[in-house]
């Protein structure tokens, strides 16, 4: 039996160069010393040592022919990291930086996420290190059928359902469903995120964004507030920031910047429905830069620049991971924001957690803030399975309850482990425990 320090130093000899995965192991490992305390058959059947070891991973060669003629090789991923509760479930990122370290946080992370949705859901993640920026819709699509003709031997609706991700948005789902579809001869709910018309769900696209809103003003309200003219600083321009935007201006909260990997528009004015209208057409449609905001509707654009120097209320890093550090932390603290929401996953780096915990900031912890995206899609999977849609209207009351009682676990359980607030804690451990037990029930596998 290893100490959680063993478990650590082991993973970090076994994964060496492989830091996110490292990061994300500690961050959920730091929480465990007291429910191992309280649960010694768990540290007897080993329980942590086999949650650190993904159940399988799948790495593989994707050849295309570019708009040139030119053959282009990328490499492709799948990690099924644990199916104790669920098929493995989890997006597909399509980014230059994607390699096994990446995803191997993601599916870890995934794990304990999908967990505290209450659906019946196993952790995975999968991707390439592909970058669509630049690419014409030909070259994604030839790019997402030699991905899927290898993709497909390794998931289905009843082992594993890929989604979304950086990267992986509507278009990249139809051609992956497309080609899925062509190979296997089976109309069935093997992705998430699929068109409306073809078996997606209404308010998929909605889900992530809208869920952390609605955690976030969770956690306000035990401190009798709620987000009506806060001010807000919003970080990416993709898909979870642009939810995130519309749903913190349906609840009266102004949002100020938004970003993406050139830097960040600020606009005092705040980013109202017309002007998120016209980024969703800049991102979705025309894929231009965030730059172009600045421009056309007077803004302040900082080149190279992230959003955390602009004074805030609440900080919703909706991007990419480790997107705040130790410094930005003490920026915003110094600038009064009290709420940090976490859409993106893994954004903060341990330095900017440990900041936030000392200053009794809300902290939401992405495992649970961005947990209404995979929610949704288990309702997607859910409506497959009965071959039904439900309404926009129940989709949301669905997913609302969900992120409202994902927040009542997290603060519940930290609560039973004498750390009262404190989101991260309490959401690593309830994650955990689910898994823990369903592992034990299931033998040694
Ligand atoms: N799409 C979903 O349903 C879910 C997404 N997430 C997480 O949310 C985050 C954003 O994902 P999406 O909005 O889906 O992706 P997206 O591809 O729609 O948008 C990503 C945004 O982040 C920016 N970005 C990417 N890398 C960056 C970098 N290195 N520096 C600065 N900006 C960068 C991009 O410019 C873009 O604006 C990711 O961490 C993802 O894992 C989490 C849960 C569900
Ligand atoms: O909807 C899904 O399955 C993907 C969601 C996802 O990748 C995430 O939660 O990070």
């Amino acid at each position: 039996m290893s100490s959680i320090h063993e478990v650590i130093a082991t993973v970090q000899r076994r994964n060496a160069g492989e830091p996110e995965f490292q990061q994300a192991v500690q961050e959920v490992l730091a929480s465990l010393a007291p429910v191992l305390e309280r649960r010694p058959e768990l540290r007897e059947a080993r329980i942590l040592e086999r949650m650190v070891e993904p159940e399988r991973q799948m790495m593989f060669r994707v050849p295309w022919v570019d708009d040139a003629g030119q053959v282009q090789v990328n490499r492709g991923f799948r990690i099924q990291f644990n199916s104790a509760i669920g098929v493995y479930k989890g997006g597909l990122r399509f980014h230059p930086s994607v390699n096994a370290s990446i995803l191997k946080f993601l599916g870890f992370e995934q794990v304990f996420k999908n967990a505290l949705t209450t659906l019946p859901l196993g952790g995975g993640k999968g991707g390439a290190d592909f970058d669509p920026k630049g690419k014409s819709d030909a070259e994604v699509m030839r790019f997402c059928q030699s991905f899927m003709t290898e993709l497909q031997r390794h998931i289905g609706a009843d082992t594993d359902v890929p989604a979304g991700d950086i990267g992986v948005g509507a278009r990249e789902i139809g051609f992956l469903f497309g080609q899925y579809r062509r190979i296997r001869n089976d109309f069935t709910g093997v992705l998430t995120g699929k068109g409306v018309g073809w078996g997606g769900s209404l308010l998929r696209p909605e889900a992530t964004g809208y869920g952390a809103v609605y955690f976030a003003e969770e956690m306000l309200k035990t401190r009798q507030q709620g987000l009506a003219g806060k001010v807000c600083a919003v970080s990416g321009a993709g898909n979870v920031a642009q939810y995130t935007v519309e749903k913190l201006n349906q609840l009266g909260a102004k949002v100020v910047t938004l970003s993406d990997s050139g830097g960040t528009i600020y606009d005092p004015a705040g980013i109202d429905a017309e002007k998120l209208a016209w980024v969703m057409a800049l991102k979705n449609v025309r894929r231009g830069r965030i730059s172009e905001y600045a421009q056309v509707f007077n803004a302040e654009y900082l080149a190279g620049k992230r959003p955390w120097g602009i004074p805030c209320d609440c900080a919703f890093p909706s991007a990419t991971q480790n997107e705040i550090d130790g410094t930005d932390a003490q920026t915003l603290l110094a600038n009064g924001c009290t709420l940090v929401c976490e859409g993106a996953n893994m954004p903060c780096t341990p330095a900017a957690f440990a900041l936030f915990q000392a200053a009794h900031t809300l902290l939401a912890p992405s495992k649970a803030a961005n947990a209404g995206g995979v929610a949704t899609s288990g309702l997607e999977m859910s409506q497959n399975a009965l071959r039904m849609g439900w309404t926009r209207e129940e989709v949301d009351a669905k997913l609302h309850g969900i992120m409202v009682n994902i927040h009542r676990t997290c603060f519940e359980t930290a609560a039973a482990y004498g750390q009262a607030g404190n989101y991260v804690v309490g959401a690593n451990i309830a994650g955990f425990v689910k898994v823990a037990d369903a592992m034990l029930a299931q033998g040694i596998i």
